[in-house]
């Protein structure tokens, strides 16, 4: 039992977040991009997204006692300062990740439909193998494609990885989901930067659903002019919520930073936080994940003349989110900043490839590979 209630300030894009906090306390919602220190006032527990700096500027006056973010990376948040301070802490590691593989598989396929290729005539590259990294390995080696892996912090202590210069020299598809560090033996800002772009075969695709800076930006724009069969997939930019227009133009399919974006993942996000907050409390943590993720809108298709590419639309559409951040390239940079704000803010219900079960599918473990349930038959 709490001796208090605690105040809860949470960002406005979290959804569920006042019923799955509410037995702590009030939950006050605001935009986290625009957080002050007087918005901090009173606050006991600070709930953000990666949108929202948590530092000193933003904590010094303030009696806040825990800090969680709903999202994988925590660029945005001092550690040091918390932990200087005394400050509880959670992330929530792996919430989206399976989002995230499945934008990278939407965009893939889509790709190969575009330029036509199978998809399983190429060689994949990941950089960094970490929960979304490992889960794309996953998938990718379930449905038999090949698969080189980067992660140099792993290599240390483990077997199977290959270095950053041997995969953008082999990989056909390079696929980044390293965090974003700037500092440090592994720092990856800027780790894709002129010399390893040099790299790249002439048909090869690279994708980035990790964070904007991991690529230099203007390096990927004036290699994209003088390589036109390069193809470019970015869902994060270097300077969010800016969008440098003439490389937006210049990729194949663009996004505004919403791979990891699917509902039951910011829900899970959310509770993973409200567990982390019982563990600090030392409460016990009452609630279940399920009684707030959507069961109810599972849906079962008849595979039919559809194909895999058609089956994944179904659930997620990369073009949509292409679409929407394209109309807003030509505006001034303010409007346009918003904009980008705006269309992750008012984020279309996604569910996962697993809330639909195909039956009659054509190649079952193909099916099964790319995350749908198989239909029960009979
Ligand atoms: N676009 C989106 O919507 C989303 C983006 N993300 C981003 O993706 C990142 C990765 O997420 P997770 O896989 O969950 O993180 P993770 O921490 O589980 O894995 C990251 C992996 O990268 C490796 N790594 C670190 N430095 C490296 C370097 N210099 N070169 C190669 N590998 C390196 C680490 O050893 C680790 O295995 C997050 O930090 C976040 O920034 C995460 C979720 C959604
Ligand atoms: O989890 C992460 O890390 C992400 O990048 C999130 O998907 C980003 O979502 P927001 O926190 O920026 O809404």
């Amino acid at each position: 039992m709490l001796d208090r209630k605690l105040n809860i300030l949470a960002d406005e894009n979290m959804p569920q977040v006042e019923a799955i906090f509410s037995r702590f306390g009030p939950v006050t919602l605001k935009p986290g991009r625009d957080l002050t220190p007087a918005d901090l006032q009173g606050v006991d527990v600070l709930l953000v997204r990666s949108i929202t700096q948590v530092n000193e500027a933003l904590l010094a006056e303030s009696r806040v006692k825990f800090v969680g973010t709903a999202t994988i990376g925590t660029d945005h948040i001092d550690q040091p300062y918390l932990a200087s301070r005394g400050i509880g802490f959670s992330n929530a590691p792996g919430c989206n990740a399976d989002a995230v593989v499945e934008y990278v598989l939407s965009c893939l396929y889509l790709v190969a439909e575009q330029q036509g290729f199978d998809p399983k005539e190429r060689t994949y590259g990941i950089v960094g193998v970490g929960n979304v990294g490992g889960r794309l390995q996953r998938r990718l080696q379930a449905l038999g494609y090949t698969v080189l892996l980067n992660d140099p912090p792993r290599a240390r202590s483990e077997e199977g990885f290959v270095s950053l210069d041997h995969l953008l020299k082999q990989a056909d598809v390079i696929c980044l989901h390293t965090p974003l560090t700037e500092t440090g033996e592994y720092a990856t800002q800027h780790l894709i930067a002129d010399r390893e772009l040099g790299q790249l075969q002439d048909h090869a695709i690279i994708l980035n659903a990790g964070r904007g800076p991991v690529i230099d930006n203007d390096a990927l724009l004036a290699i994209g002019k003088t390589r036109p069969s390069l193809t470019f997939i970015l869902d994060v930019w270097e300077h969010e919520p800016a969008v440098n227009a003439d490389l937006a133009e210049r990729c194949a399919i663009v996004s505004p930073h919403v791979a990891g974006y699917s509902f039951d993942g910011k829900i899970r996000g959310t509770f993973m936080l409200y567990q982390a907050l019982c563990n600090y409390l030392n409460l016990p943590c009452s609630e279940s994940l399920d009684h707030f993720l959507p069961q109810s809108e599972l849906a079962c298709v008849e595979q039919g003349e559809l194909t895999t590419l058609e089956l994944m639309q179904k659930v997620f559409d990369p073009r949509i989110d292409d679409y929407m951040l394209r109309q807003t390239l030509a505006l001034p940079e303010t409007e346009q900043k918003q904009a980008f704000d705006q269309l992750r803010k008012q984020y279309r219900v996604r569910r996962e490839f697993s809330s639909l079960s195909v039956s009659g599918a054509k190649d079952p473990s193909q099916i099964e590979g790319i995350g749908f349930k198989l239909a029960a038959k009979g």
